[in-house]
């Protein structure tokens, strides 16, 4: 897959009075895993809604770096499932097919449910699934959607532990190749998985990119310069509070 990159130059975004960032400029490597990072109400969400062009800027632009538009490229996937509970699991991963009036692909659905171990569950409905079932099923569904770019909004925040590293080796893998922007407010799943981090902070003039990660993603959870970055990006996003 050829994975575009993303230039984001002199974004602004005001609020009435209120300005929420000012001219940040960075680029997103095509192909590449960047997690995004900052405290709460920095703007975080804002930016990728900005990004995935569900809302506009005060000033400043977000391109490919192709030159191609980015609209019809992307996929979404947030921090609730949003599964219909209505649909079956199977309908709910074709449903951008099915709103778009598409024929369905039905192997490449079971194929994926196969991938993120929900075969057995293709007929149930969400309601009898657990958190981190569902959330594999919205995985599934913003595979269907096979886009080069994804946009994540916190989308393991709600899941154990346990569940959260599975499903991120899980992410990582069929993931790979993709632009990936995925906003965490967990040092240590930015850490395992991204190639880049991004830190959103007034203090640092909008964006901070200067954390440097070894080696590649997904990283082990055992890894010691994982452990080591963690607690670097814990003292980074810590300073960057003020
Ligand atoms: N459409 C809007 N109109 C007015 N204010 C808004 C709008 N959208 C967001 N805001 C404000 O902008 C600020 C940043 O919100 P945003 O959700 O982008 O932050 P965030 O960094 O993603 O936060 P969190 O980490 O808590 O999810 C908040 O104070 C929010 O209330």
């Amino acid at each position: 897959m050829n994975a575009p990159g993303i230039e984001v130059r002199n974004l602004s975004v005001h609020f009435g009075q209120r300005s929420l960032f000012e001219r940040v400029s960075f680029s997103l490597p095509g192909g590449q895993w960047i997690s995004l990072l900052g405290a709460s109400g920095t703007g975080k969400t804002s930016l990728l809604r900005i990004i995935a062009g569900l809302a506009s800027p005060s000033s400043g632009t977000v391109t490919a770096s192709d030159g191609l538009p980015l609209a019809g490229r992307l996929a979404w996937m947030g921090q609730k499932d949003l599964l219909y509970p209505w649909l079956t699991i199977h309908d709910n991963v074709a449903l951008g097919a099915r709103l778009r009036g598409e024929k369905v692909d039905r192997r490449r659905v079971e194929a994926l449910l196969q991938q993120v171990g929900l075969a057995e569950c293709a007929h149930r409905r969400p309601a009898s699934l657990s958190g981190g079932m569902r959330q594999r099923a919205a995985l599934a569904r913003t595979l269907y959607e096979d886009r080069p770019v994804v946009l994540m909004d916190e989308p393991f925040s709600a899941l154990d532990t346990i569940t959260r590293t599975r499903i991120q080796t899980l992410a990582a893998s069929l993931l790979v190749n993709r632009t990936v922007l995925l906003i965490t407010h967990d040092p240590l799943e930015a850490c395992r998985l991204s190639h880049r981090l991004l830190v959103l902070s007034p203090l640092s003039g909008g964006i901070d990119d200067s954390h440097h990660l070894c080696g590649l993603p997904p990283r082990a959870p055992d890894d010691a310069r994982l452990l080591n970055a963690q607690a670097q990006l814990l003292q980074q996003l810590v300073r960057a509070q003020g």
